[in-house]
């Protein structure tokens, strides 16, 4: 069987930023060319690898990866709120294959995602439960972060599972790449802050608004080159982009999580989804891409990257 592949940077500033118009036109022209990419492929089943920005995952309780096998969208900057088409008993026999491949896997009866695994299936498929969809949190913003020949083996152990079955499956990578938006860090946050990292589920509407009005603030700021974060790496974008067109993933087993950080940011590591993604595309055998975009966009706060490709 086959497998295809769709991997593009999230930002919920796509709804509440303002870049200069050929920015948006050039964004939205790559989104077209990944959503007939995808018609024509017309998937029957999505696995989507996503981070979580502490509305699902918080420090009570941090897994490096987790299969839901039931899911919810929180409705974070007004995403689409509400239940995923998961498969459940297909997502049960993929975390069992996942586990007998020795990657210990959490797995979540009730995954709460947001934005990170939303918005690619509202950019995609114009909603969120309109194909059946397995979605598998990457930990992208919370340390301790494994190593990424871990975050390979995983995709590795998905994607040989998913090629099996008699299914057109489309894989997502979701986030990155070099970015820095204020995510608050546990050894840097206040008492508040570490509150909500650590107990953070279903906030007020005003805490959340708060929360979000401080993102599209940095963003504005970051766009006029003031806001105290990490400049975006477009090097390093262009990089881990040829890594995973090369195909020649355990190249990407060198890296680790501080260098990753020093050099692209705090949520440099929602790249891991891509490597998940890449990784299990891998598994159905050599692949091509078929479109690659990739633009740093500092009003998103995004080194902004859509890329879609399919086993050949
Ligand atoms: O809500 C948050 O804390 C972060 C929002 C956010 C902003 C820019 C790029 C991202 O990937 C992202 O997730
Ligand atoms: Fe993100």
């Amino acid at each position: 069987m086959t497998l295809a592949l769709t991997c593009m940077s999230h930002s919920p500033l796509l709804e509440h930023g303002d870049p200069p118009a050929e920015v948006v036109e050039a964004v939205e022209g790559a989104f077209a060319t990944a959503r007939a990419f995808v018609a024509d492929y017309q998937p029957t089943l999505v696995v989507s690898f996503a981070p979580d920005h502490y509305n699902g995952f918080f420090y009570d309780l941090m897994p490096p990866f987790c299969i839901g096998y039931e899911a919810l969208g929180v409705g974070d900057y007004g995403t689409t709120e509400g239940p995923l088409d998961v498969p459940t008993e297909l997502a049960e026999r993929l975390a069992q294959h996942v586990i007998d491949a020795d990657v210990d896997v959490a797995i979540s009866r009730r995954m709460e995602v947001d934005h990170g695994a939303i918005q690619p299936l509202e950019i995609l498929f114009g909603g969120i439960d309109t194909v059946p969809a397995i979605p598998v949190f990457v930990n992208g913003v919370a340390k301790p972060f494994t190593r990424m020949r871990r975050i390979r083996q995983l995709g590795a152990a998905i994607g040989s599972f998913l090629a099996d079955l008699d299914e057109r499956v489309l894989l997502i990578g979701s986030g990155g790449l070099s970015h820095d938006p204020p995510v608050p860090q546990w050894a840097t946050a206040s008492e508040p802050q570490r509150a909500m990292l650590l107990n953070g589920r279903h906030p007020t509407a005003e805490a959340r608004d708060a929360r979000q009005q401080r993102v599209i603030e940095t963003a504005k700021a970051f766009a006029a080159g003031e806001a105290p974060i990490r400049d975006l790496n477009p090097e390093w974008d262009q990089a881990m982009m040829d890594a995973f067109a090369s195909g020649d993933l355990t190249a990407l087993d060198a890296m680790t999580p501080d260098q990753m950080t020093a050099d692209a940011g705090n949520s440099a590591h929602e790249v891991r989804t891509w490597l998940a993604a890449f990784s299990a595309l891998s598994a159905a055998g050599s692949y091509e891409v078929a479109s690659s975009f990739y633009r740093p966009i500092p009003e998103y706060i995004a080194g902004f990257g859509v890329v879609t490709a399919r086993s050949m």
